[in-house]
C-alpha cells in the first residue's frame, strides 16, 4: 500500500527544540493533529537508549496507524521492528539496507541534486526527502539549499517516476503552500513535506499539526491555474483588453505601495490619474493618504484586499524585514504581491535581497528591466550599474524565453520591460511594442507600472497574464497620446499630458467608451 507521506514528522530531542518534554508525548499530540508517518531522528543517544525509545514511539505510532521509520539506523529499525529508515548520502548503500531489512520495509533516501534523486530511484528508493528547502537552525551542516526551484528542477527531471517526494528544510505554516505550489513541476508534485521544528517545537504540537494538515489539504489562497495559449493567443487577449479596463475603473481597487522615495510622488499621481490609491510612504497626514514603509501595518491593510508592491528602490537596512511582513500578510489573505526588484544586481546587498525576498514569499508578478530580470533568474553575468538595465545583450527570443522560464519557474508572472516589453505567465508570451522613449527619461514611468498592474491584478484576479497586458496597453497608449500632442516638447511637458491622458482614458473606459484602444495595440504573440 502507497505511504501517506503528505505530513511527515521528523522527530528532534535536542533541547532547545523538544525543550525537556517527553517525546512520546509530543509525537502522540502530533498523531492526533494529522501527523501521516514519523521518523524517529536523534543524533545523540548511544544505541540502547535508541532502541527503547524507538521502542516506546512505535507502540504510539502503532496505535495510529502510522509508520515509523529510523533516520540512519539499520539496525535499530530492525530491532524493533519498525516499518523502515530513512537513510542520507552518507548512510548505509540502498542495497545493503535492501538486503538486512525486511521486503516491504520503507526506505526513504535523502536527495539535494538530480544526479543523487536518479540514483536512488535506479536503487528503488520507496521516496525521496527533497532539499535542503529553506535555510534552518534545526540543521546546519546541510550540503546545499536548493528552494522551490531547485526541488522543481528535480520533479520535473524524474516526472517519468511513481517514487514519493517530500521536500524538508525551514517549512512552516507560513510558507507550506507556497512550497507545495511552486515546487510542482508540470508531471510532477511534492507528495508531501517533512517538518521538524515548526511541529515539534511547538507549544501545542497537535495543533500546530492540524494547522499544517488544514494548509496542505487546501489549494494556496494565491494558486491559479495557467491558460493554455489559444490559437490565435495575441487577438484573443486585445479583444478582452477594453472590457477589463471598464472593470478596473469600476472596482476602484487600492494598492499598498512600499515604493522608492524618489518616485512616490510621481507613482501616487499616475496611480491616482486613474484610480483612488492608497500610497505608502512616510507620513501620515489628516485624511490623505497614509505614508508608511512600514511592514506591521500590512496585517490591517490587506484586509481591504487589494495588491501589495514592493519596489526595493531604495532599499534600507530595514526594508526587507518590512517587506517580509507585508508579503506574507498578503500572501496569507491570497491578495496579488507585485515585486519590483529595482537595481536587482547593483550591490551585494540587493542580491541578498533578492534572495530573501524570493524565497521568503510568492509574488504574484515579478516586474523588471532585463538586468533585473536576470538577476532575479540568477545568472546575471553583468555587473549592474545603478538602477538602469544597461546594455541588453540579449536578443528578443532570448529575453522572451527568460521572462517565460522564469514565469514558469516561480508559477507566477513575469514583465520584462524595455523598448520591447516581454510578458509571460509560463505558458504563453507575449510582446507589446506600445510606449514612447520619453517614458525613459522621466523617473518613475517605470516603477509606476509596478503599481498599475496591482490595480488590474487586483480588478481581474482569473487571469494575471491579461489583468498585466490591461494595464501596460492603458499606460503605454496613454504615454503615445501624451507625446504627440503638440505642446510636449520634452519630457517636462510630457508628464502632466501623460496624466492627463490616463486620466483621459479612465473617464472613456468608466463610460464605457473603448474608442481610445481601437487600433492602437502593438501586440503579439512569442512562440517559442
Ligand atoms: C524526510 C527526510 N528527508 C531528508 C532528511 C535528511 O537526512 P540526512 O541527509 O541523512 O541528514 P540527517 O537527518 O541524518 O541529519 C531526513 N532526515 N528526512
Ligand atoms: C533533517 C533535515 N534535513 C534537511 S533540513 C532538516 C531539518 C529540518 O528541520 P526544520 O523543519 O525544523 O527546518
Amino acid at each position: 500500500m502507497p505511504v501517506d507521506l503528505s505530513l511527515y514528522l521528523v522527530t528532534d530531542s535536542t533541547p532547545a527544540i523538544l525543550k525537556g518534554r517527553d517525546l512520546c508525548t509530543v509525537v502522540e499530540e502530533a498523531l492526533k493533529g494529522g501527523v501521516t508517518i514519523v521518523q524517529y531522528r536523534d543524533k545523540k543517544s548511544d544505541t540502547g537508549d535508541l532502541i527503547d525509545t524507538a521502542k516506546r514511539l512505535h507502540e504510539v505510532t502503532k496505535r495510529y496507524g502510522v509508520p515509523l521509520l529510523i533516520n540512519d539506523r539499520v539496525d535499530v529499525a530492525l530491532a524493533i521492528g519498525a516499518e523502515g529508515v530513512h537513510l542520507g548520502q552518507d548512510d548505509m548503500r540502498f542495497d545493503i539496507a535492501k538486503k538486512l531489512l525486511p521486503k516491504d520495509a520503507i526506505i526513504g533516501i535523502s536527495t539535494s541534486t538530480l544526479d543523487e534523486a536518479q540514483k536512488a530511484i535506479a536503487d528503488g528508493a520507496d521516496y525521496l526527502g527533497i532539499g535542503t528547502m529553506f535555510a534552518t537552525p534545526t540543521k546546519t551542516n546541510t550540503k546545499s539549499v536548493i528552494g522551490t526551484a531547485g526541488t522543481q528542477a528535480i520533479l520535473s527531471a524524474i516526472s517519468d517516476s511513481s517514487v514519493g517526494t517530500v521536500a524538508i528544510g525551514g517549512i512552516n505554516h507560513s510558507n507550506v503552500q507556497r512550497v507545495l505550489y511552486q515546487s510542482q513541476s508540470p508531471k510532477k508534485a511534492l507528495d508531501g513535506v517533512a517538518i521538524v521544528s515548526a511541529i515539534v517545537a511547538a507549544d501545542e504540537p497537535k495543533a500546530s499539526a492540524e494547522q499544517f494538515a488544514k494548509l496542505i489539504n487546501s489549494p494556496a489562497p494565491f494558486a491559479l491555474t495557467t491558460q493554455a495559449p489559444r490559437a490565435n493567443e495575441a487577438e484573443a487577449l486585445l479583444h478582452e483588453v477594453p472590457q477589463i479596463v471598464r472593470k478596473m475603473v469600476e472596482v476602484h481597487p487600492l494598492v499598498h505601495n512600499m515604493i522608492n522615495f524618489v518616485v512616490a510622488n510621481f507613482v501616487a499621481n499616475v496611480a491616482l490619474s486613474i484610480l483612488m490609491v492608497l500610497l505608502l510612504t512616510i507620513n501620515r497626514s489628516g485624511a490623505s493618504p497614509i505614508m508608511s514603509p512600514y511592514g506591521d501595518e500590512a496585517t490591517d491593510l490587506c484586509k481591504f484586499d487589494g495588491a501589495l508592491l514592493i519596489n526595493m528602490g531604495t532599499l534600507t537596512s530595514e526594508s526587507v524585514s518590512n517587506y517580509q511582513k507585508a508579503v506574507k500578510a498578503y500572501n496569507t489573505r491570497g491578495n496579488p504581491v507585485i515585486y519590483d526588484p529595482v537595481g536587482a544586481a547593483a550591490t551585494e546587498i540587493r542580491r541578498n535581497a533578492v534572495y530573501q525576498l524570493m524565497t521568503g514569499g510568492y509574488f504574484d508578478l515579478i516586474k523588471g528591466n532585463e538586468g533585473e530580470i536576470r538577476q532575479v533568474w540568477g545568472s546575471s553575468p553583468v555587473q549592474q550599474r545603478g538602477v538602469d538595465s544597461g546594455p541588453s545583450t540579449l536578443d528578443g527570443q532570448q529575453k522572451a524565453k527568460l521572462a517565460r522560464d522564469l514565469a514558469r519557474r516561480g508559477r507566477n508572472v513575469v514583465l520584462m520591460t524595455g523598448a520591447t516589453d516581454y510578458l509571460s505567465d509560463g505558458e504563453r508570451v507575449i510582446a507589446v511594442e506600445n510606449g514612447h522613449p520619453y517614458l525613459g527619461q522621466v523617473t518613475g514611468t517605470g516603477c509606476a507600472i509596478g503599481s498599475i498592474s496591482g490595480c488590474f491584478l487586483t480588478a481581474h484576479r482569473s487571469d494575471r497574464l491579461l489583468a498585466v497586458l490591461s494595464g501596460i496597453l492603458m499606460y503605454e497608449i496613454a504615454a503615445e497620446n501624451a507625446a504627440s500632442k503638440e505642446y510636449v516638447r520634452g519630457p517636462g511637458s510630457f508628464v502632466p499630458a501623460f496624466l492627463d491622458e490616463l486620466y483621459a482614458i479612465r473617464t472613456a473606459a468608466g463610460k464605457g467608451d473603448d474608442s481610445w484602444f481601437v487600433g492602437r495595440a502593438k501586440v503579439h504573440e512569442v512562440k517559442l
